[in-house]
C-alpha cells in the first residue's frame, strides 16, 4: 500500500509540474494577480518536448555539452514564446503589449535582448560571444553567483554556464514574465558543494526590465557568496557617463584585479577615458561600494537609461578599451552587484531587485 502511494505521490508531483508550463496562471514566486493570461502549446516537438522536460527537471540540462536538438515554438502563455535560438538553444521571447521586446536563454539565464518600442536594442551581446554552451554567453545580462571573483572558483562562478529552468510565466496586464530556476548539480558540487536554490524572474513592460533574483540556501549548513548581473548596455563608448556615483569608496581593479587599489570617486559623471589609465589606455574596471539605489547611464546613443536596485549594494564599471578591439566602443558594463559575502543560513533566502528603464525620448 505505502508503495502504491509512493508511486501516486511522485506521478502528482511530476505532472503538476509540468502543468506549470501550460496553466494560465501559475507562478512559482510571485504574489502578483494574473490579470491577463492565456496559455497554448502550439507545437512542440518531440525533441523540444524532452529537452525543456529535462530542464524542467534540472537533468540533462546540467551538462555544457548536450545537444539541444529541434526546438519548435511553445508559448507558454500570451507573449511568453520560447524558441529556438543561436546555436539551437532555447530562448524565451517577451513580448509587451506597450511594443518592447526581450530574449532569455535557459543557458546561463541570460538576457541577451531588450528591444524597446522604437526598435533599438539597448543591451550588447559581444561579437566573440558563443551559442555552444562551452563558455558562458558573452553579453546581454549574464549572471555572477556564486562568486563575483576574482576568488577561488572559475571567475564569476557557474550559474551562467549551467542551463536554468522554466518554473513558472505570466502576463499582468500586458506586461509579460517568466521565472527561471538554477539548483545545484554535480558540476556545481564539483567547485562549491552547497544545495542552493536561485529563483530568476524577469517582468517585461513597455519601458522597463525588472529582474528579481532569490538565493535560497536549501542545505544543512550556512553558506555565503557574492554575485552581480553582469549587464553588458549598448553604448557609443565616446558618449558614456554615469551619474550617481560621486562619493563612493572605489575599489579599482587596474593595474591588478587581485589586489584593488581604494580611493574615493570625486566625479559626479564618471565616463570611459580615450587616454590614459593604467593596464591600458582607456581601461575601466572598478568596484564601487555601497552604491546609491540609482545610477542614469548615458549611453552616447541618445539614451538615457536608469538602473535603479534594491539589495544589490555595489556597482561596477568595466570597459575593456583595446583588450577587445573590436567591440569596445560598443558597450559599456554597468553591473549591480555584491561585493562582500551576504551569509545565508539553512531556509534563509537573499532578494535582490534590478530595474532598467528608459528615462529620455527615445531617439
Ligand atoms: O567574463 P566577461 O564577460 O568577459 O567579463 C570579465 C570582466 O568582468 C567584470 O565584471 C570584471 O570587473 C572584470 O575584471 C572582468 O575582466
Amino acid at each position: 500500500m505505502s508503495y502504491f502511494v509512493t508511486i501516486v505521490t511522485f506521478y502528482l508531483i511530476f505532472v503538476s509540474r509540468f502543468l506549470v508550463l501550460i496553466s494560465t496562471s501559475v507562478i512559482a514566486s510571485s504574489s502578483a494577480s494574473i490579470a491577463s493570461s492565456t496559455s497554448s502549446m502550439s507545437s512542440v516537438s518531440r525533441a523540444f518536448s524532452s529537452c525543456f522536460l529535462s530542464t524542467i527537471r534540472g537533468g540533462a540540462a546540467a551538462t555544457m555539452s548536450a545537444s539541444q536538438g529541434t526546438v519548435s515554438t511553445a508559448s507558454l502563455v500570451e507573449s511568453v514564446r520560447v524558441v529556438e535560438g543561436n546555436g539551437g538553444l532555447p530562448v524565451i521571447k517577451l513580448n509587451s503589449a506597450g511594443g518592447s521586446e526581450a530574449e532569455l536563454y535557459l543557458f546561463g539565464g541570460c538576457i541577451t535582448s531588450w528591444t524597446i518600442p522604437s526598435g533599438k536594442d539597448l543591451l550588447f551581446v559581444r561579437p566573440d560571444a558563443v551559442f555552444d554552451k562551452k563558455k558562458p554567453i558573452s553579453g546581454g545580462i549574464p549572471h555572477c553567483f556564486p562568486q563575483f571573483g576574482p576568488g577561488p572558483i572559475q571567475q564569476h562562478g557557474f550559474a551562467r554556464n549551467l542551463d536554468w529552468s522554466v518554473v513558472g510565466a505570466e502576463n499582468v496586464e500586458g506586461d509579460p514574465a517568466v521565472t527561471l530556476e538554477l539548483r545545484d548539480n554535480p558540476y556545481s558540487r564539483a567547485m562549491w558543494d552547497f544545495s542552493f536554490q536561485a529563483l530568476y524572474k524577469v517582468t517585461l513592460s513597455s519601458k522597463s526590465l525588472v529582474t528579481v533574483l532569490t538565493i535560497t540556501n536549501t542545505d544543512s549548513k550556512p553558506f555565503s557568496f557574492t554575485g552581480a548581473l553582469h549587464t553588458y548596455f549598448r553604448a557609443s563608448i565616446e558618449g558614456v557617463s554615469v551619474r550617481g556615483l560621486k562619493g563612493c569608496r572605489t575599489l579599482n581593479k587596474d593595474p591588478d584585479p587581485v589586489n584593488p587599489v581604494e580611493g574615493v570617486e570625486e566625479r559626479s559623471a564618471p565616463s570611459i577615458p580615450s587616454t590614459g589609465g593604467g593596464r591600458l589606455p582607456g581601461f575601466v574596471d572598478c568596484i564601487y561600494l555601497d552604491a546609491p539605489g540609482e545610477v542614469v547611464l548615458e549611453n552616447g546613443l541618445g539614451n538615457a537609461l536608469s538602473i535603479r536596485n534594491r539589495n544589490w549594494s555595489d556597482a561596477v564599471l568595466w570597459n575593456p578599451h583595446r583588450q577587445m578591439e573590436s567591440c569596445y566602443r560598443n558597450f559599456v558594463c554597468v553591473e549591480n552587484a555584491k561585493i562582500g559575502n551576504v551569509e545565508l543560513e539553512p531556509e534563509q533566502s537573499w532578494s535582490a531587485e534590478q530595474v532598467i528603464a528608459v528615462l529620455e525620448k527615445q531617439k
